[in-house]
């Protein structure tokens, strides 16, 4: 029987640099990051305020492409600096779900309707995007409170309704932008255990930025950010073991 080739990483992004303003305002957001993660990974990225964090997260999620760096989603080459290798806004539909620290509902729209225009929005059918937003709401706790409007929800609720939508197409890949830093310090931890169970059991990468350090024992690997720079912390893998023992000469 011959072996076949192992899946591309979920997202490899390479040397990626992003430069806003120029002359005296000119700011080097983003220098020469890369990072690689795995299907079913989940991943933590730290770093203090304004160390590139957000410009990191905004251009693996193709909202503000870097001015050089590739970047390349399920094998595929989407991003070359500038460059769009595919359509940008379908791509972002079909494969990237993207979580932000509020949870920007729709005011004037229920939750489940919340979740159910990122499909429709996809074209699928007012009746098939209703079952399915409904499972997601059950899978994240809040099915009871699927015909309320958002301000009728706790903040948590309203983060769970936002992560619901984030996975309603099934992205291989979830970003999420301090998606706890709105809630409490139980309600957080919720949250992060919500994302390592969607990587966990459906295979989703994802990239968590956050400020709280007392969830990291959720993640898989962690990264940290400064001015600009990414560098890898010890994971929890067996992988980050086996090379911390060769580094040692074990
Ligand atoms: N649109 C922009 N125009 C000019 N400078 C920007 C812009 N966006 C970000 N910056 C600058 O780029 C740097 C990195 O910002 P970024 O928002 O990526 O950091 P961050 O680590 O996410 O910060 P925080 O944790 O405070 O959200 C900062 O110096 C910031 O002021």
């Amino acid at each position: 029987m011959s072996e076949s080739a192992p899946p591309p990483p979920a997202i490899v992004a390479t040397k990626l640099s992003k430069r806003y303003g120029s002359g005296n305002t000119e700011v080097m957001a983003m220098q020469d990051a890369s990072m690689t993660v795995a299907s079913g990974e989940i991943v933590a990225l730290l770093g203090p305020s304004g160390s590139g964090k957000s410009t990191f997260l905004t251009a693996i999620g193709l909202i503000n492409p870097p001015n050089a760096g590739t970047i390349a989603i399920g094998g595929t080459p989407v991003l070359d600096g500038e460059t769009a290798r595919v359509n940008l806004r379908s791509f972002r539909r079909q494969h990237i779900g993207y979580v932000f620290q509020k949870s920007n509902l729709i005011p004037f729209l229920s939750a489940i309707e919340n979740v159910q225009i990122a499909m429709q929005l996809g074209g699928m059918s007012r009746r098939t995007s209703r079952t399915r937003a409904l499972e997601l709401m059950d899978y994240l706790g809040v099915a009871d409170r699927a015909d309320n409007l958002p301000s009728m929800l706790s903040g948590g609720q309203q983060q769970r309704v936002a992560v619901a939508r984030a996975l309603a197409n099934r992205p291989s890949v979830i970003l999420a932008d301090e998606p706890t830093a709105a809630l409490d310090g139980h309600r957080g931890r919720q949250v992060m255990e919500l994302f390592a169970k969607v990587a966990h059991e459906q295979g989703s990468a994802v990239i968590v930025v956050t400020h709280d350090h007392r969830s990291l024992d959720v993640f898989d690997t962690t990264y940290e950010m400064e001015d600009g720079i990414i560098t890898k912390q010890l994971g929890n893998s067996l992988d980050d073991f086996r090379d911390l023992n060769q580094d040692a000469n074990f």
